[in-house]
């Protein structure tokens, strides 16, 4: 696993990643990425969303706090990205929680090409239809086993899914891998996985295989978070370290780890 290599190279490159992400986080996804090297813009309107997206190196969806005319301008966005071959990124936010937003994710896998869908368990479940107690945003319990929703999300959209956790799992339906690293502290702050997102947008931008560049993000965003919480114990100041880790992750931080490739 060449983690630090791509991190390495997506610094180098800083993508331009552009968010329409949600009205809670989109402060902190944009810190976030500055922090780690890339280069965030937040744009919404129908007007501009479609020449931004095509140059962008990434487009993020997040539905987090969506609305119609949001919604209508993401498949702006994502119909110009698609036609530019620039990839995107879908975090489909709390998708159990209203027929709306279920609808709503529907039109966007069936109308855009998506690179990485990228949500926590009950989100995820959702998605593959599977008996799951999300809980609002958060991912909730349930039972069915989380590396084989990964494997079939990502078959049934051709795309790559990553589902986050105490144990994150990544799949294109052909490969699977675990990645252990994160700290609980990260459950606390809110707009974790809207950030990693928009970190696994900055790194499939600046790499051609998505599956090891969604896995490379997950590795060095986990280490980010165990560091962060080494130095504080408690969310406020938690938030804070965690900026300050992913600036500061480089190539020391290789045997920290804990992650595994299976086959399947
Ligand atoms: N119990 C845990 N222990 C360690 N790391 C965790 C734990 N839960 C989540 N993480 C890590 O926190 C990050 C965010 O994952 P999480 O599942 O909380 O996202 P999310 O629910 O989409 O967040 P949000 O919607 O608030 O942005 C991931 O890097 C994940 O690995
Ligand atoms: C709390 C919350 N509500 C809608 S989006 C969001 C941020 C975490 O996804
Ligand atoms: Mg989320």
């Amino acid at each position: 696993m060449k983690s630090f290599e791509q991190l390495r190279r997506m610094k180098q490159q800083s993508p331009l990643v552009h968010n329409m992400t949600n009205q809670v986080v989109a402060n902190h996804v944009a810190n976030g990425l500055l922090a780690i090297g890339a280069s965030p813009i937040m744009a919404y309107a129908k007007e501009e969303v479609g020449p931004i997206a095509s140059l962008a190196s990434c487009l993020v969806l997040n539905i987090g706090t969506i609305t119609t005319p949001i919604f209508e301008a993401m498949l702006i966005a994502g119909h110009a990205a698609n036609e530019k071959g620039v990839p995107i990124v879908l975090d489909p936010v709390g998708v159990g929680v209203s027929r709306y937003r279920q609808k709503l994710v529907k039109t966007l896998l069936a109308e855009l090409k998506i690179s990485l869908i990228r949500g926590n368990a009950g989100e995820i479940a959702q998605l593959a239809k599977v008996p799951w107690q999300a809980h609002g945003v958060d991912s909730g319990t349930g039972q069915y086993s989380m590396k084989k929703m990964a494997q079939e999300v990502a078959l049934a959209n051709q795309s790559v899914v990553a589902i986050s956790g105490e144990r994150d799992w990544i799949s294109d339906g052909k490969r699977l891998a675990s990645v252990d690293n994160g700290h609980q502290l990260m459950t606390r702050v809110t707009g974790m996985g809207c950030l990693l997102s928009g970190v696994c947008g900055a790194f499939i931008a600046s790499h051609q295989d998505l599956f090891e560049s969604t896995l490379a993000a997950h590795i060095t965003y986990g280490i980010a978070g165990e560091k962060a919480a080494m130095a504080s114990p408690f969310p406020g100041s938690f938030k804070e370290q965690f900026m300050d880790q992913l600036f500061l992750l480089n190539e020391g931080d290789q045997q920290r780890i804990k992650a595994s490739e299976e086959k399947i």
